[in-house]
């Protein structure tokens, strides 16, 4: 069958020692000839046979490396392809090289070729037993058999009863080497899998039907069989042959990829064969191709194939080693003496000392400590450099916001304590906005804040008193400098108006400690209420109204800084908001998985409230972005050029971390649209869409995609993250669907090969209920022949059983009449006379009663038939009885139920 494709691995593992094969000297040569024309290594093969089989010893290098092992196996002419005249288009030529019938410079060789008359015993010896011999030492193995269709690779893996296969004398002989030495601790596991529409199931356990591949180091396998393409081939087949060929391009490019050597990506992942391969073919253990083929001229090219497949596949080193059993205990303890060694080396590490365990302490080795602990030094104190680097990074950039939220409120703040002496303080971020750092770092900012922040308008220290009361007053940080600015400003939302009057009120009290928040999310909250503040006002009317001190005398250096830093502000709360953005994204995305799963109504509420916040943060952030373009050029002509070309450095910077962030994004678009393309034509081929989407569910779901696209059209000039989220979810949809496509259309097969199956079977039931119907009438007629004979045999009986009554009256009658003849002999008749007429009559007697003896004889074979036919008719009877049943069955299967009335009534008629 074409859809076929036959596999077996085995995985096995012990705790011996690492060593190598047995059998790779024969291959090392052969390994040169791989890149040779098959031309060439036809000419070598031929002239030099020993050029495979090389008695040299490897040197030792060689010893740990081999190849794969490949062998080619014919099969024989078929009677049918015989009877149609099929031709011999390759044969063995020798053991090592098989040759074109056609064109005998084309020639290939091999480890080995087997002829059509090699047995697979045979075979296992010289292509399997290596490989099974080496699990049992510990080495895993692979053994696979590649060909077309019917060119015998389950007659190879398979066999049967007679000629049993690769797989049965690979388990008898594994099993015979267990039992032989069975104190080897031996951890063994054979899995045995078929290949077909892509889909992978396990042979050895029917639960295990479409397997998943994982990746797994203890590796899966797959045999594969490659597929005509020929006109013949049609619907499922098909489909089953292109997959089939795609996995085997796959293969046969992941096999060029490895012989070549150079390339550093070899596209395992491209088909499942290959997935399943992977760990064969590029991992440590011995494998054994096998290629089937047939020599009939009608499959000349498909052959041809498969022998430069074989060719390539030679070439491919492998070096096998053993593996080691860890059980759960020697695990457990490893571990533990890891971990004690990771503790002790740690001790040391913080002593400051490296203690080299086992080292006697002679010259060179002081030498050596000398240099592990200057080693240990070095490494430690870069790590201290990195740190204070990161605490030092962190730190500015927290001045460096406290700072630019401190200039852009001046304004508001000049005018709160313009009426107020002495000097004035800056707000910094309270303890609440700074609770999501780490300890450590929040202390040490807040040190920062002693030194720097307090510091007097006119330049001098602030007294220790007014220090202490303004700490109480930084408890309210970022929340309560906003909720004041709102009254002063007059800009804030009238919906909080009661915490305007208590931040005025009290700044410091704690029921502003007391907003149930985290830090993070009030920080960014009065970032943006700070944003959708500035939103309200162009920064030039707040500047005009909040900054009469500070801000009106053109081209002062404050001037200027307060312009920087107002940008620098802005593109802040631009970052957060763009922060938010990609968290709503992340939401939404997985909202729309569990859409998917589960479309309910709740989620896709939950999803349209999402898309409103994001699409109103992208709102705000072009608002803000519009913002930082009209400030800097309302800025512009107040700077001076040093001024400038900061701001423009500055720029330059942020749109060129844009540019390359944007870059990057759209590469991974672009690949993940071009990867959506391809499994959305590939969907279409497959399956009519349109059946599938009349499913209100599936309705559902591509409407969920139609939104989701909806959402990424409107965010794509804005936030180039949502886009590439939607496209996830949207890939996850297709794939899902897909999947639900390729589920339907195995049901609707298994479906209607079960309605073939019923329908069979109810034209089989009907023909079995017809023939018991004749059969029946049949016998009914010969039991009532059997009954009138019997009748007639009864009478016979009777008559005869009355007959010695007769007899006896006759005798009687002639007794009397003996007697008066005696008396009469008295009066003259002779003795002998009477005599005579006694023998006569004696002999009549005895006829009677052997007549009466064959009578009763047949009277009994008679009730003995009559008997047997009762038993013969309530055998059928009960025979039609089932038959009935089983016609009722299909009848309420198959909704038959006239028909089968029809036949019925027909069958009564006819008896
Ligand atoms: N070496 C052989 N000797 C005798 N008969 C063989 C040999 N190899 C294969 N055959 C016969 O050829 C036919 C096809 O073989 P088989 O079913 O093993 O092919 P296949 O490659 O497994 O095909 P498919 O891929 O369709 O499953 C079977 O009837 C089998 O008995």
């Amino acid at each position: 069958m074409a859809s076929k494709y036959g596999s077996k691995t085995r995985k096995l593992a012990n705790s011996a020692s690492t060593s190598t094969t047995t059998s790779s000297k024969k291959f090392l040569k052969t390994s040169a000839d791989c890149q040779t024309s098959p031309a060439s290594s036809s000419v070598k093969s031929k002239n030099h046979h020993q050029y495979f089989y090389s008695e040299s010893p490897p040197v030792e290098t060689e010893k740990l490396k081999e190849n794969v092992t490949v062998t080619v196996r014919f099969r024989p002419l078929s009677p049918k392809e015989i009877r149609q005249g099929e031709e011999i288009a390759w044969y063995a030529d020798g053991e090592t090289v098989v040759r074109s019938e056609h064109n005998p410079s084309i020639a290939y060789a091999y480890d080995r070729v087997f002829g059509p008359t090699t047995t697979t015993r045979h075979v296992y010896d010289v292509a399997a037993q290596h490989v099974v011999n080496g699990a049992m030492e510990g080495i895993n193995g692979t053994i696979f058999a590649y060909g077309v269709t019917s060119s015998g690779k389950t007659h190879t893996m398979h066999g049967d009863q007679r000629s049993p296969g690769i797989i049965p004398l690979a388990v008898k002989d594994a099993f015979s080497i267990i039992q032989e030495v069975p104190s080897i601790p031996l951890c063994k596991e054979l899995q045995y899998y078929i290949g077909c529409l892509k889909v992978v199931n396990d042979l050895l356990n029917p639960a295990g039907q479409n397997l998943r591949i994982r990746e797994d180091h203890q590796h899966l396998i797959d045999l594969a069989g490659s597929e005509s393409s020929k006109a013949e081939t049609t619907g499922v087949r098909r489909k089953e042959g292109a997959y089939i060929n795609k996995s085997l391009l796959t293969l046969g490019t992941v096999i060029s990829k490895l012989t070549e050597g150079r390339s550093t990506h070899i596209p395992y992942r491209d088909s499942k064969l290959t997935r399943l391969l992977q760990s064969s073919l590029s991992g440590h253990g011995r494998v054994s191709l096998i290629c089937t083929v047939t020599p009939a001229s009608s499959n000349t090219e498909e052959t041809h194939n498969t022998l430069k497949f074989a060719h390539r596949a030679k070439c491919i080193e492998i070096q096998a080693a053993q593996n080691k059993i860890i059980d759960e205990k020697s695990l457990i303890k490893k571990y533990q003496s890891e971990i004690r060694l990771l503790k002790e080396e740690l001790e040391q590490l913080k002593k400051g000392i490296l203690i080299v365990p086992q080292l006697k302490v002679g010259g060179e080795d002081i030498v050596l400590l000398k240099q592990k602990l200057e080693d240990g030094q070095v490494k430690l104190q870069s790590r201290l450099e990195e740190e204070e680097e990161a605490k030092a990074a962190l730190l500015s950039r927290i001045q460096r916001l406290t700072k630019l939220i401190l200039v852009s409120t001046k304004s508001s703040q000049s005018s709160r304590f313009s009426h107020r002496p002495g000097p004035r303080r800056r707000h910094s971020f309270g303890e609440e906005e700074l609770a999501y750092l780490p300890h450590k770092r929040r202390d040490l900012i807040l040190d920062d804040e002693n030194i720097d922040l307090y510091i007097a308008h006119d330049g001098t220290a602030e007294n220790p008193d007014d220090i202490s009361k303004e700490k109480k007053s930084r408890k309210n940080g970022l929340l309560n400098w906003l909720k004041i600015r709102k009254k002063d400003g007059s800009l804030g939302a009238g919906s909080d108006k009661s915490s305007v009057v208590k931040s005025n009120s009290t700044p410091s009290t704690p029921q502003a400690d007391s907003v149930n928040l985290n830090a993070e999310s009030r920080l960014s909250q009065s970032l943006l209420t700070e944003r959708t503040n500035s939103a309200e006002l162009s920064p030039v009317a707040r500047h005009d109204r909040e900054t009469p001190e500070d801000f009106s005398g053109q081209g002062t250096p404050l001037t200027s800084t307060k312009s920087i830093d107002q940008i620098d502000l802005l593109r802040e709360q631009k970052k957060i908001l763009s922060g938010e953005v990609a968290l709503h994204s992340s939401a939404l995305k997985r909202l729309s998985e569990e859409a998917a799963k589960n479309p309910k109504e709740q989620i896709h509420m939950e999803m349209r409230k999402l898309r409103e916040e994001i699409r109103a943060k992208n709102e705000q952030i072009a608002s803000l972005e519009k913002q930082i373009a009209d400030t800097v050029a309302a800025n512009y002509d107040k700077m001076d050029n040093s001024e400038m070309s900061q701001v423009k450095i500055a720029d330059n910077r942020i749109i060129q971390e844009q540019l390359d962030q944007k870059i990057g994004e759209v590469e991974t678009l672009q690949g993940e649209i071009n990867s959506l393309k391809q499994q959305l034509s590939e969907a279409l081929e497959s399956r009519n869409v349109n059946q599938t989407f009349s499913n209100p569910q599936q309705h559902g779901r591509m409407q969920s995609i139609s939104e989701g696209v909806e959402m990424k059209k409107e965010n794509r000039s804005l936030v180039n993250t949502n886009e590439k989220l939607l496209l996830r979810a949207q890939t996850t949809e297709i794939e899902e669907l897909k999947q639900k496509l390729a589920e339907l259309t195995e049901t609707k097969d298994q479906l209607e090969q079960r309605n073939k199956k019923l329908a069979e079977e109810s034209s089989y039931a009907k023909g079995l209920a017809s023939a018991a119907a004749v059969e029946l009438k049949a016998l009914s007629e010969e039991v009532f022949k059997l009954m009138n004979e019997n009748e007639k045999l009864s009478t016979e009986i009777t008559a005869l059983k009355n007959a010695p009554t007769q007899r006896r009256s006759v005798v009687a009658s002639r007794n009397g009449r003996r007697e008066s003849q005696v008396k009469r002999q008295d009066q003259g008749l002779s003795t002998s006379e009477l005599k005579k007429e006694l023998v006569v009559s004696k002999e009549r007697e005895l006829a009677y009663e052997s007549a009466l003896q064959e009578r009763d004889q047949r009277e009994a074979e008679l009730q003995r038939k009559v008997e047997e036919s009762k038993q013969r008719e309530a055998y059928l009877e009960n025979e039609l009885a089932n038959m009935w049943v089983l016609v009722a069955k299909l009848k309420k299967s198959q909704g038959v139920e006239s028909d089968i009335s029809d036949s019925a009534s027909q069958r009564t008629d006819n008896w």
